[in-house]
C-alpha cells in the first residue's frame, strides 16, 4: 500500500541523531522507490493477463500515473517479464509482472513447473550475489515476491497439474491461490462449494499457501472483522475485464451479460463485487 506522508521535522538542525533514523530510512526508501515482482501462473486461458490489466495497467486510480510504457523482456521461451513504473502519491513502485503464458499447454505437462522454479531460484541467487558484492547500495530486487495461482472454475477442484505446480513452488514463493473467472459460477452456492473443495485439497496435499499476517491487536473491530472475512475467503474468487461498460449511468470496468453486468467498484480492481464475490 501507499506509504503515509511524513510530518515536517521540528527543526532539521537540532534534530539529528538516533531519533531521526527511522525518518531518514523512510525518506530514502520513499525516494528510491520500491521493487515488487508479481508472478501469475496457472493454465492457459484462465484470464491471467486480463486480471493483471484490470489490477494495474489502467487509469482506475486517478492519482496514479504510468511513468513509462511497458517493456517486454523475454527470459526463456515460457517466461516473460513486464516492467512498469507506477507512482502513487509521490511513492514510486517498480512493478514487474512475470507471466508464464502457455503454462500447461503441452501434451505432456510433467515438470512444466521446472522453468518457473528455475527462474525463481535464479533471481534469488542473483540477489544473494549482489548482496554479498561491493555495490550493495544499488541492487535491484528481482526476486519473485508473490505468485498468484489461477485455478479453473470448470473443474471439480484442483487438477493434478495445480497440485504438482504448487507443491513444487510453495517453498520458493508466496502462493496466493485464486478461483479464476468466478463469474462463470453462480455466486454464493457454487462459488462456496468450489472454494471449500479447493481448501480441502490444499490441506490434503500439504500445499503451503501464503499466510496473511496477523492483524494488529490495536486495530479497531471493524478492521479486524474485515481482515478475518478476507482471510476466510481464500481462495479469492476473481473476475477480470478489459472492457468498460455502462452500468446505471456510470462507466465501469466489467463484463456484460444478457442478465446484467458484473462490475467493479469505483476505483477498485475487479475481484468480483458483492453477491458472494470477493473484494481485496
Ligand atoms: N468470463 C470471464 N472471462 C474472462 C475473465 N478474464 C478473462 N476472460 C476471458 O478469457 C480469455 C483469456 O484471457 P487471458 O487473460 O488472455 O488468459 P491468460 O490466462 O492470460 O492466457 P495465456 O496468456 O494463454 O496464459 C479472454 O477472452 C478474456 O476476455 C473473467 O474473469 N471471466
Amino acid at each position: 500500500g501507499a506509504v503515509g506522508t511524513r510530518g515536517p521535522l521540528p527543526d532539521d538542525k537540532e534534530y539529528v541523531g538516533f531519533a531521526t533514523l527511522p525518518n531518514q530510512v523512510h525518506r530514502k526508501s520513499v525516494k528510491k522507490g520500491f521493487d515488487f515482482t508479481l508472478m501469475v501462473a496457472g493454465e492457459s486461458g484462465l484470464g491471467k493477463s486480463t486480471l493483471v490489466n484490470s489490477l494495474f495497467l489502467t487509469d482506475m486510480y486517478r492519482d496514479r500515473k504510468l511513468l513509462n510504457a511497458e517493456e517486454r523482456i523475454t527470459q526463456t521461451v515460457e517466461i516473460t517479464k513486464h516492467v512498469v513504473d507506477i507512482e502513487e502519491k509521490g511513492v514510486k513502485l517498480r512493478l514487474t509482472i512475470v507471466d508464464t503464458p502457455g503454462f500447461g499447454d503441452a501434451v505432456n505437462n510433467t515438470e512444466c513447473w521446472k522453468p518457473v522454479a528455475d527462474y525463481i531460484d535464479q533471481q534469488f541467487e542473483q540477489y544473494f550475489r549482489d548482496e554479498s558484492g561491493l555495490n550493495r547500495k544499488n541492487i535491484q530486487d528481482n526476486r519473485v515476491h508473490c505468485c498468484i495461482y489461477f485455478i479453473s472454475p470448470f473443474g471439480h477442484g484442483l487438477r493434478p497439474l495445480d497440485v504438482e505446480f504448487m507443491r513444487a513452488l510453495h517453498q520458493r514463493v508466496n502462493i496466493v491461490p485464486v478461483l479464476a473467472k468466478a463469474d462463470t459460477l453462480t455466486p454464493g452456492a457454487e462459488v462456496e462449494r468450489m472454494k471449500n473443495k479447493i481448501r480441502e485439497e490444499i490441506d490434503h496435499y500439504g500445499i503451503r499457501i501464503y499466510q496473511f499476517p496477523e492483524c494488529d491487536s490495536d486495530e479497531d473491530e471493524e478492521f479486524k472483522l474485515q481482515d478475518q472475512a478476507l482471510k476466510e475467503s481464500i481462495p479469492f474468487a476473481v473476475i477480470g475485464s478489459n472492457t468498460v461498460v455502462e452500468a446505471k449511468g456510470r462507466r465501469v470496468r466489467g463484463r456484460l451479460y444478457p442478465w446484467g453486468i458484473v462490475e467493479g467498484n469505483a476505483g477498485l480492481p475487479l475481484w468480483g463485487q458483492g453477491h458472494g464475490w470477493d473484494r481485496p
